[in-house]
């Protein structure tokens, strides 16, 4: 059994977490019947995509330990939506949902939520939960209309979510600087008319992809600079995923380089969680030991499974347990030099 293979696991079990958090990634609700991904070999679910969501809010509500915020890891409503002229109504709909959730939800963008809405309007949506950053200088990059901020649920405990299209043709207006930036770079390395085609090697520059400007990795450097600081554990979480072995390489941040680089530089990492690639994906980085996960998508989650986690968190680990589509993920050992000062992070996922 899992727990012979695993006697970390009894420990765990006997100890209150010092606190917990949901996760659920790609919701892509719609109030439309099932259809398929864009190479017709993954069917869709829009519709129970909902009660998929529902399922996840009782199960947090009726945990014994409530978790301390949810993680909402982008793409919430699909963009089918949009040319239906009901981009508001479903997301009311998700949100209704989520308002019911027992704890703070932090949302993340991911590229449906640019289909839906552009960056302005999403900056004064609902979907901006950065009012649960941190009261501190530097919780969020300022002057800028970046969506990235920091909390800390728990001290100790940092959590940063990231804008990985801030860097991208989605959500921007197409005579502004940022858009005709990201078309020189896209170009560069896509060649096709259509642009969410791709081409190889490079595959990931496409539009429903996109990544991390300067100034969003300079804030990241500093926020994690003044966490190693601290001894702190962080987690980063995203929409893309920036490792080439947590996912198919489609679905990589465009400078998912960058971003690992800056991850590299800074002892105070210890996870990165990302949607987007809706069959999920683990890796742990063999230079640093962080744990990459990419979360399995409700959307393409059978109405009668379900897909979403929940972690704890205690001093030296975390535990991910995974309802549903979410595989196993057993005794992965946190590997980096922080193990003296923080001990072992032990990543485990259960069905
Ligand atoms: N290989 C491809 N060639 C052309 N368009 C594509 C390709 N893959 C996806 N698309 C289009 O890109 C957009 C995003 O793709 P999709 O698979 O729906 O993304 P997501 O997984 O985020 O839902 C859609 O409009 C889809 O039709």
């Amino acid at each position: 059994t899992l727990d012979k293979d695993n006697p970390r696991m009894d420990d765990c079990r006997q100890q209150t977490p010092l606190f917990t958090f949901g996760v659920i990634a790609d919701i892509q609700y719609a109030d439309m019947d099932d259809g398929y991904n864009y190479s017709r070999t993954r069917r869709r679910y829009y519709r129970s995509s909902l009660q998929l969501l529902r399922n996840a809010r009782k199960s947090w509500s009726e945990s014994a330990v409530k978790p301390a915020f949810i993680l909402q890891l982008g793409d919430v409503i699909d963009g089918f939506n949009k040319p239906r002229d009901a981009s508001e109504r479903a997301l009311d709909t998700v949100l209704r949902e989520f308002s019911s959730c027992p704890a703070e939800v932090h949302h993340v963008w991911g590229n449906h939520e640019f289909y839906n809405f552009s960056r302005s309007a999403l900056l004064r949506s609902k979907l901006n939960s950065a009012a649960h950053a941190d009261r501190s200088p530097n919780a969020a990059p300022g002057g800028s209309d970046i969506y990235a901020y920091r909390f800390s649920p728990f001290p100790g405990f940092t959590f940063v979510v990231l804008d990985a299209y801030d860097v991208s043709l989605l959500g921007r207006e197409k005579s502004c600087e940022q858009y005709i930036n990201a078309m020189n770079l896209i170009k560069l390395y896509n060649k096709n008319e259509d642009l969410n085609s791709f081409g190889s090697p490079t595959r990931r520059f496409t539009m429903f992809n996109g990544g991390f400007s300067k100034d969003q990795l300079d804030w990241l450097d500093s926020v994690l600079s003044s966490a190693d600081e601290k001894q702190e554990r962080v987690t980063i979480v995203s929409h893309v995923p920036v490792h080439p072995d947590c996912t198919d390489n489609v679905c990589l941040a465009w400078n998912f380089d960058e971003l690992l680089a800056v991850i590299r530089s800074h002892s105070s990492v210890v996870c990165y969680m990302a949607g987007h690639a809706h069959d999920g994906g683990y890796c742990r980085d063999e230079d640093t030991g962080v744990h990459h996960l990419t979360v399995d998508g409700v959307i393409e989650t059978p109405p009668d499974s379900n897909a979403f986690a929940t972690v704890s968190v205690y001093r030296d680990r975390m535990v991910l347990k995974g309802c549903g589509s979410i595989r196993d993920r057993h005794n992965y050992k946190h590997k980096r030099s922080l193990e003296s000062k923080l001990g072992c992070l032990l990543f485990t996922v259960l069905c």
